[in-house]
């Protein structure tokens, strides 16, 4: 089957300042997510796409059409995909039906409304709010609206950059997974801006880590978060602590916290330790590595410890929300089950 998307060897910039350097993607279909920090170049990369920035080297293709490549360059109107910005994507002075309507090509303009029915059916909007303006909807609802006006001319591929970020975190999950059915029900690919990882490891079949211009792990978001290409994916997604240490003749991991089990095993010699947060016990006496505690956030369901081992390491440790310490606690901290290893 045709790929929904593919990218080889992208570059783009502004000036003489170079964002992507050379970025390789493939979107086969359902829902692909960009995650990475800000500033990496996920919205360079989603407007070279779509056609508002002209890149300066590599290809892309969308359906197995090439957009972008040699000495061609297919205008952005012509390249049958939808984009949905970040917020204020709508145009105030017009009801939703226009708004929807106005992603219509001319031709089709003269079966508006069954189209727009179709569109808001599609996002799960009651048609009622058609005749609205988008003042007179929720944060929640505009986006839908949004998504339905990218989807009216059928595209065979939506960009998405990061439309949930203005959203309420309840609002948020709930309209995600309603703008995911949308694209499943349209048989539409999408790829899906964002930086909050829940995000980015909830809604999408596949996630791609962004850092300074380049992909560094294109993969499932089991595999992304259980099998990270890279530490600082590690860190970034799994909220793991880096630590220095070495492999032992025995097969186990040395580093501050001290003998640990580790995955994948590994040749003895220097190695990177990746300890994740919910994978550190921290109590407050027992046997494990001293420490003390330097500060605590408490979410509710649970809080993060950073915690300075007295050998002048930091850790970040997951606890449930009924056993957390103060800060200048002194504790000891366990290590539960594998640590993932990178060669150093
Ligand atoms: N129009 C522009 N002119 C010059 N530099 C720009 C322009 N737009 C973006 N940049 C720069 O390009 C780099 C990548 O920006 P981009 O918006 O692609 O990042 P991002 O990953 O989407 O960030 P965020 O998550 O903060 O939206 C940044 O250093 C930014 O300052």
């Amino acid at each position: 089957m045709t790929d929904a998307l593919e990218i080889r060897g992208l570059e783009a910039g502004y000036g003489r300042n170079p964002v992507l350097r050379g970025v390789d993607l493939t979107v086969p279909g359902g829902v692909t997510s960009i995650l990475g920090s800000s500033g990496c170049g996920k919205t360079t990369l989603l407007r070279a796409v779509a056609g508002f920035v002209q890149p300066t080297g590599g290809s892309i293709s969308v359906a197995g059409a090439e957009v972008v490549g040699g000495r061609r360059t297919v205008p952005a109107r012509q390249r049958g995909i939808g984009y949905v910005p970040q917020e204020g994507a709508l145009f105030p002075h017009l009801t939703v039906a226009r708004n929807v309507a106005f992603g219509l090509p001319r031709a089709e303009r003269r079966d508006a409304a069954k189209r727009v029915a179709a569109s808001l059916e599609l996002v799960e909007l009651d048609p009622s709010l058609a005749e609205r303006y988008p003042h007179e909807l929720s944060g929640g609802q505009q986006q839908r609206v949004a998504l339905a006006r990218a989807l009216a001319p059928r595209p065979t591929l939506v960009l998405l950059d990061e439309p949930f970020s203005s959203l309420d975190a309840s609002l948020r999950e709930e309209t995600g997974r309603a703008v995911v059915r949308a694209l499943r029900a349209a048989d539409a690919a999408a790829v899906l801006v964002t930086h909050d990882q829940g995000e980015a490891l909830s809604l999408a079949d596949q996630v791609a880590v962004m850092m300074e211009g380049q992909f560094l792990q294109v993969a499932a978001p089991s595999a992304v978060y259980l099998e990270p290409a890279d530490p600082r994916i590690a860190a970034f997604i799994g909220h793991a602590s880096l630590l220095p240490g070495e492999i032992g003749a025995d097969g186990r991991g040395r580093c501050a916290l001290g003998s640990v089990a580790v995955r994948p095993a590994s040749a003895a010699g220097p190695v990177q330790f990746a300890v994740r947060s919910e994978q550190l016990q921290v109590r407050a006496d027992g046997d494990g590595t001293p420490g003390e505690v330097v500060d605590v956030s408490f979410f509710g369901h649970d809080a993060t410890i950073r915690v300075r081992l007295d050998s002048g390491e930091r850790i970040a440790a997951r606890t449930p929300a009924d056993s957390v310490p103060r800060a200048g606690d002194r504790v000891r901290v366990t290590v539960l089950g594998d640590v993932i290893t990178f060669p150093r």
